[in-house]
């Protein structure tokens, strides 16, 4: 899903849609679907199998891919293996919410500049570097609020929903966002 054509170019010509190489030329899991990355396994196997290798920095990706990538499609229903960008984003997007779901109603002038220096820093570490960089862009454009916990909930609900739009995701309904990760669902699925 995180299919992505900005630098680093370091690809050979055919990738599987949605496979991203990292900033250091090597495949990024964790901005590659499970299922991408095994797709990208089978292609470059067959394709070193063949000969018809790229050139460069790009045959020198695809060789640590195909050797990355086969252990990693072998491990496929094991969940003891590194984060792909569907796990990453679902762990995170859980921590983020519960962070919103506990942060105080009224917080301190230290709590609001806490939260804010961690979701800058969180923004620029994410190991996802497509996700990164898109994140970023959207925290310049709606700058962050930390007044309340209504305030960054809702906040971070909007970020979440401009995440699943660019997915073709349906939004969420921002006004359930304490439902969802503070209260339990009324209808008491939850209890
Ligand atoms: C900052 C960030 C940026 C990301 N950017 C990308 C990207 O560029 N490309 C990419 O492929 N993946 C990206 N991801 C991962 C992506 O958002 C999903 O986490 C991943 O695709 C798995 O999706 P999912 O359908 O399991 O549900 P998720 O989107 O992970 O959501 C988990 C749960 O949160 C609830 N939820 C959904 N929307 C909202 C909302 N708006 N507010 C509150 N709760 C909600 C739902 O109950 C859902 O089941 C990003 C993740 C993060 C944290």
């Amino acid at each position: 899903m995180a299919a992505d054509t900005r630098e680093p170019q370091q690809q050979p010509n055919e990738l599987p849609k949605g496979f991203v190489i990292g900033k250091d030329g090597k495949p990024c899991r964790s901005c590659t679907s499970k299922k991408d990355f095994a797709s990208w396994a089978q292609m470059t196997k067959s394709s070193l199998k063949s000969g018809a290798g790229g050139t460069g920095a790009a045959t020198g990706a695809a060789v640590g891919a195909a050797a990355a990538a086969s252990t990693f499609s072998q491990a496929l229903p094991t969940d003891d293996c590194p984060a792909d960008v569907e796990t990453l984003g679902r762990s995170t997007w859980t921590l983020l919410h519960s962070i919103a779901a506990t942060y105080p109603k009224t917080p301190s002038v230290a709590e609001q500049s806490d939260l804010k220096t961690f979701m800058g820093v969180f923004s620029r570490l994410y190991p996802c570097w497509v996700c990164a960089e898109d994140f970023q862009v959207y925290m310049q454009k709606e700058r962050i609020q930390v007044g309340s916990r209504d305030e960054f909930g809702k906040w971070l609900c909007e970020a979440h929903n401009a995440v699943n739009v660019k997915l073709g995701k349906d939004k969420f309904d921002c006004s359930k966002w304490e439902e969802r990760w503070r209260t339990g669902w009324k209808d008491g699925r939850c209890d």
